[in-house]
């Protein structure tokens, strides 16, 4: 066995998202999301699941929290509902929402744990869809209003903010491909909405510098890593496209204000244009003080004319797979962090997500989830590897805390490092919630 030590000051945490553990869909004056609309919309989520209930952790999170002070956890990333603080979308503040999350966040202090808040999650208030959601320019104005009630009234309070989660899941999974809310199936529409994004994205941050609010602020990617079968350019072009869609479209408008002209060039040859405003790219590239970075998987790849929409085919290489069905492909976090960082600069880095699913089950009151643990040990060796290669990595939140709600997936997806009975809502650490909790304590772990 080898040991791994990390650098002093890595901050160890865990992420959760409102929509996928709150449940209280219902209460205290909280409104409809697009969640809410599509999870009980019939056939667009595995087994009907929703998030009515989830894990409860609107009435639980006191006993959560224990469970993240027992892990050792210093910071945990949670998202707040849109749809509870604005129950109309705009308009009239919601007072028993923001309560919620003031009790959350003092018990989370109060446990000497940081809070890092998502303030959008994919939780779009069905008012604001009904008027055309992202794709109109008028939910920008909504979303930064939303943003500075949250700076207000959070001020000093919370120190780490993230505007948006997975920018590629909001636009084009959920507006090309049709696979989460609302549900759309139409690349220009989803090009549009990512752009829409990203300015409510920059000017949010212009807000946050504004009010001169304390702390930082960033955005949190998705990530994946293509590699190449083989050295022809067009295996390279291809994977650097679907690739690129993650990363340089949503990262080079931030870092280097102006979209990739490879990612343009494949989308105007698919129909498919950009229409900006005047100072949309100027507010887009905001200086952020970190970046969020999520990743689960990747895999080899090679050109295929008209496959897909990048023309990529993905290569099955027998590697293992975890029950979501995503390869295990440790090398390709380690190649995304030392891409990011060298096209990027010295930008510092949260992982604000890297997790597996495995649906181990709970036998004689213990969860045996030895594959998640050997998940781990491998991406927390390749994230060593990019620290040690000079990657300006500043913490870890694993994904997740406990099982939840996984979108389209429903509940039958686990990712938790605690298991949740869904019927009884009764949470069993799991071993690699232990392992976790080892490695944590002793900043160093053994592979
Ligand atoms: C049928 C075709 O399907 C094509 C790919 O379809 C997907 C689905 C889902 C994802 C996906 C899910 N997650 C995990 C979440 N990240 C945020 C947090 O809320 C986690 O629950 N990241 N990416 C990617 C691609």
């Amino acid at each position: 066995m080898a040991i791994i030590q990390f650098p002093n000051g890595i901050k160890w945490g865990s992420a959760t998202a409102a929509y996928q553990v709150e449940g209280a869909a219902f209460e205290d004056g909280r409104g409809p999301s697009i969640w809410d609309t599509f999870s009980h919309t019939p056939g667009k989520v595995k087994d009907g699941d929703n998030g009515d209930i989830a894990c409860d952790s609107y009435h639980r999170y006191e006993e959560d929290i224990e469970l993240m002070k027992e892990l050792g956890i210093t910071m945990y990333r949670f998202s707040v509902s849109w749809p509870r603080i604005y129950p109309e979308g705009t308009g009239e503040i919601n007072q028993p929402g923001l309560a919620f999350y003031h009790r959350f966040v003092d018990k989370l202090l109060e446990n000497g744990i940081e809070p890092m808040c998502t303030l959008y999650h994919w939780d779009l208030h069905q008012a604001l869809q009904d008027k055309g959601g992202w794709a109109n320019r008028d939910t920008i104005g909504a979303f930064v209003t939303y943003a500075e009630t949250m700076f207000n009234e959070f001020n000093g309070k919370i120190k780490h903010w993230l505007t948006l989660n997975e920018p590629w899941c909001v636009s084009f999974l959920s507006n090309h491909m049709g696979v989460h809310a609302p549900g759309n199936q139409d690349l220009q529409l989803a090009t549009t909405i990512s752009h829409h994004l990203l300015v409510a994205h920059g000017k949010a941050v212009q807000k946050f510098r504004e009010l001169e609010v304390q702390g930082q602020i960033g955005f949190a990617p998705n990530t994946t890593w293509l590699e190449p079968f083989s050295s022809r350019q067009q295996d390279i072009d291809a994977c650097r496209r679907e690739v690129g869609q993650q990363i340089e479209w949503f990262m080079d408008p931030v870092f280097k204000g102006e979209y990739p002209q490879f990612m343009l060039d494949w989308f105007n040859k698919k129909g498919v244009g950009l229409q900006l405003e005047e100072g949309d790219l100027e507010a887009i590239r905001q200086p952020v003080d970190f970046l969020g970075i999520n990743y689960y998987t990747g895999n080899l790849a090679r050109y295929k004319e008209d496959s897909g929409l990048f023309d990529t085919e993905h290569i099955e290489t027998g590697v293992e797979r975890t029950d979501i069905g995503w390869p295990v492909y440790p090398d390709g976090f380690y190649k995304v962090l030392t891409y990011i960082a060298g096209r990027y600069g010295d930008i510092p880095i949260y992982i604000t997500e890297n997790g597996a699913c495995y649906n181990d089950e709970p036998a004689d009151g213990r969860v045996k989830d030895d594959r998640r643990i050997s998940y781990l040990q491998h991406h927390l060796a390749a994230l060593s590897r990019a620290i040690e290669s000079g990657v300006n990595i500043k913490g870890y939140f694993l994904w997740s805390l406990m099982d939840n709600f996984e979108w389209a997936e429903g509940y039958s997806k686990r990712f938790g490092i605690i298991h949740v009975d869904y019927r009884t809502l009764v949470r069993t650490k799991k071993d690699s919630y232990y392992w976790y909790k080892k490695v944590i304590a002793n900043n160093w772990l053994e592979v």
